[in-house]
């Protein structure tokens, strides 16, 4: 029988994207792609944030990051803020460091008490660090061939690596007026990511505010997306189009970011949002590997 079976899970979401936090650092149990999927069937999820034991000292948890079509990520910017809130509630600790696939995470309350923040490490630039499937020397524009896709605005994104990897598409005006959901699925697999990408298109309002919409990897159009929020206002910063700490409005709500300048750390602000605890029922996992 399936570890999971019987298993309580904490349904969350961070600014609209839908999050089950599960904490198996009980159980010695990698979740599988089939469990993941069988577990978007019963809850439906964007991510499903796993907490396996800690493998490092000092550290919470290793947190493994689902989508909700079974693939894994290395990021997840909201799903976190998610896992950090529910850590602090039951511990009464104010911050925390947490292990992912990407890299340790600092996270805090504060500078609110409804607010947490995720330290979300340093931007990766690097057309091999993205990964891109081709040189490309300079990653703040990249020329696309994106063949026929009706939306002539959209072939020169920024890209980035922010523990997972982004394509952000600058446009004008409302980020509403795309047809995302029929080109999302286009690009995310464009033959020039070979991990497949999260693509979001991006307006820059002004220097302090830009507004954004993300077709998620793996999990297709979200209320947000964290990580997307870090790149690209990263990306809008290294074009020197925006400043180093700005408001990204999604279509879920607010996140502040700011691009540290000390350091080049990222560091994203936010709510995080309790919903319900639930158990899965062991037949949830009757036929899954
Ligand atoms: N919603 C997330 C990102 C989740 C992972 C992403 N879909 C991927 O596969 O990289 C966020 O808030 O960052």
């Amino acid at each position: 029988m399936s570890a999971l079976a019987n298993h309580s899970f904490v349904k969350m979401n961070g600014i609209g994207n839908e999050i089950v936090v599960l904490d198996l650092r009980d159980v010695k149990h990698v979740v599988t792609p089939d469990e993941a999927r069988a577990v978007a069937a019963r809850v439906p999820y964007d991510q499903l944030m796993v907490l396996q034991p800690p493998r490092l000292d000092g550290t919470e948890a290793f947190i493994r990051i689902y989508n909700n079509d079974g693939s894994e990520s290395g990021a997840c910017g909201n799903g976190m803020r998610c896992v950090v809130r529910q850590v602090f509630e039951k511990t009464g600790q104010a911050s925390a460091t947490f292990e992912t696939r990407a890299g340790l995470l600092n996270c805090w309350q504060g500078p609110a008490p409804d607010l947490y923040t995720v330290d979300m490490g340093v931007p990766k630039f690097g057309w091999q660090e993205i990964p891109l499937a081709e040189e490309f020397r300079d990653t703040r524009y990249i020329e696309l061939q994106i063949g026929p896709i009706d939306a002539p605005i959209l072939h020169s994104p920024s890209v980035v690596n922010m523990g997972n990897p982004h394509a952000v598409f600058w446009v004008d005006g409302d980020v509403n007026s795309y047809d995302l959901e029929r080109f999302g699925p286009l690009l995310e697999n464009h033959p020039i990511f070979p991990e497949r990408a999260n693509i979001t298109l991006a307006h820059i309002v002004d220097r302090d505010h830009i507004t954004m919409r993300t077709w998620e990897r793996g999990a297709g159009l979200t209320k947000a997306c964290g990580s997307a929020a870090c790149a690209t206002a990263v990306a809008a910063a290294r074009l020197k189009r925006a400043n180093r700490i700005v408001q990204m409005t999604l279509p879920g709500g607010e996140l502040t970011i700011e691009w540290r300048e000390r350091d080049d750390h990222v560091l994203m602000t936010g709510t995080a949002t309790f919903e319900f605890e639930g158990r899965f029922e062991p037949q949830l996992f009757a036929s899954v590997a």
